[in-house]
């Protein structure tokens, strides 16, 4: 069987060896030709999986895209065609909540604010957006949900329209599918009208897709002094991002904030999974199998420590600002994808055992450390 993975998706052979030859291509040039005789296509959010990619084809029988995100893949397409399709869904959820954490707290410090008494807006309430939710409902904040499709399936009673959760809220993250028609089409989601409305003051952190937020009407609210701290992993037209923007934007990241180490490897785990079931084999395989010792596996809490040095700890696993200035300083000489190919190891939460934690227990639990 020929499997062909993208280069930026680890553990692929020592997940699918067993499966037949492995061959690794650049998600951003695939090329048509490149998938003849191929049984198997693993790819990454980069690669359009479309009929021109497909056209030469002859044999894939199975594609997976190591993502939630499966706007780069016409799903109709594959189902025409008999192909066998999989995501993984939720491999990187505790990944983008701890960057939403770790962003938060990064701008209490630099603010000189606290959470407390904020009201955060959680704009699409799946995988990550309820991840994120009960690491606030840890941290005790006030927290608001926006997410119409769920609503109408019965799924989430709180939900309230994104313009309330707009008005009301004192930071907005989207975790937001890209849809681009349709009742629930989130493309420019916030866009012009919405942008204008914004209180100042405002955090808007998104970690979704670019398209979410019109960037050129963003850039433009910017320019006339609106007063909002933005957290940015996504862009519209990655890799060719408005660099414009950059100067506006607290923190910045090359499409990053799922990219734990962990976030990836559950992607190819997953898919993995999936071609056992698939081919009707019994998965013999786990991420334990795999994962590296992290340098940091536990730290020890004093007596004295409080809520106050919480976003110590919590940067201590993962600041957003270390990737902010990686951003800054090597995007002009390097391009967003070679950053985005080459990020450094970071590890989740749970590879850390806290000590000492006494009267914490709950809330460090809650966040997702693992706690003695
Ligand atoms: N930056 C990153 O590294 C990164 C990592 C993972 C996922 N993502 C993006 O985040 C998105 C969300 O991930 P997830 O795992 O939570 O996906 P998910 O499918 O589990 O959840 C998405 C939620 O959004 C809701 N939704 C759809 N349309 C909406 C609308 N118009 N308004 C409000 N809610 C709406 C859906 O009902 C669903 O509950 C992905 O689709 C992907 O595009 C980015
Ligand atoms: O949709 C997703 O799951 C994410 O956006 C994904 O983690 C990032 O994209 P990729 O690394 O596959 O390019």
């Amino acid at each position: 069987m020929k499997i062909l993975a993208d280069q930026n998706m680890p553990l692929v052979e020592q997940y699918f060896a067993d499966f037949g030859e492995v061959t690794r291509f650049d998600g951003r040039t695939l090329q048509s030709e490149q998938l003849i005789d191929v049984d198997v296509l693993l790819t990454r959010s980069v690669t359009l999986v479309n009929q021109a990619l497909l056209s030469h084809a002859d044999k894939l029988q199975f594609v997976g895209t190591a993502t939630i995100g499966i706007d780069h893949i016409d799903t109709d397409l594959l189902n025409q065609r008999n192909i066998s399709f999989t995501s993984a869904p939720g491999c990187n959820a505790v990944a983008v909540a701890e960057y939403v954490i770790s962003s938060l707290f990064a701008l209490c410090q630099e603010n000189a604010t606290s959470l407390e008494g904020k009201t955060i807006g959680i704009v699409g309430v799946g995988n990550i957006g309820s991840c994120l939710r009960e690491k606030l409902a840890a941290l005790d904040v006030n927290v608001l949900l926006c997410d119409p499709p769920k609503h109408e399936a019965g799924q989430l009673a709180e939900h309230i329209d994104i313009d309330t959760l707009l008005a009301k809220a004192d930071i907005v993250t989207f975790h937001v599918p890209l849809v681009t028609t349709g009742k629930h089409k989130t493309l420019h989601l916030l866009d012009k009208v919405r942008l204008a409305s914004l209180k100042s003051g405002m955090t808007v952190i998104n970690a979704s897709r670019g398209d979410v937020i019109d960037n050129k009407a963003l850039l433009e609210v910017m320019q006339n002094g609106a007063q909002l701290d933005l957290v940015l992993d996504v862009w519209e037209n990655e890799p060719t991002i408005l660099t414009e923007l950059l100067e506006y934007v607290r923190y910045a990241s090359v499409h990053i904030a799922g990219h734990t180490l962990e976030g990836k490897a559950r992607g190819t785990q997953m898919l993995y999974q999936k071609l056992c079931v698939h081919k009707g084999v019994q998965a013999n395989k786990t991420l334990a199998d795999f994962l590296p010792t992290p340098a940091i596996t536990q730290i020890t809490l004093q007596e004295t420590f409080s809520f106050a040095d919480l976003g110590q700890l919590i940067h201590a696993v993962y600041d957003v600002r270390r990737d902010d200035g990686i951003l800054r300083r090597n995007l002009a000489t390097d391009g967003f994808d070679s950053l985005r190919k080459k990020y450094p190891i970071r590890r989740e939460f749970s590879t850390v055992t806290i000590a000492g934690a006494k009267h914490n227990k709950a809330l460090l639990s809650g966040l997702g450390f693992v706690v003695e």
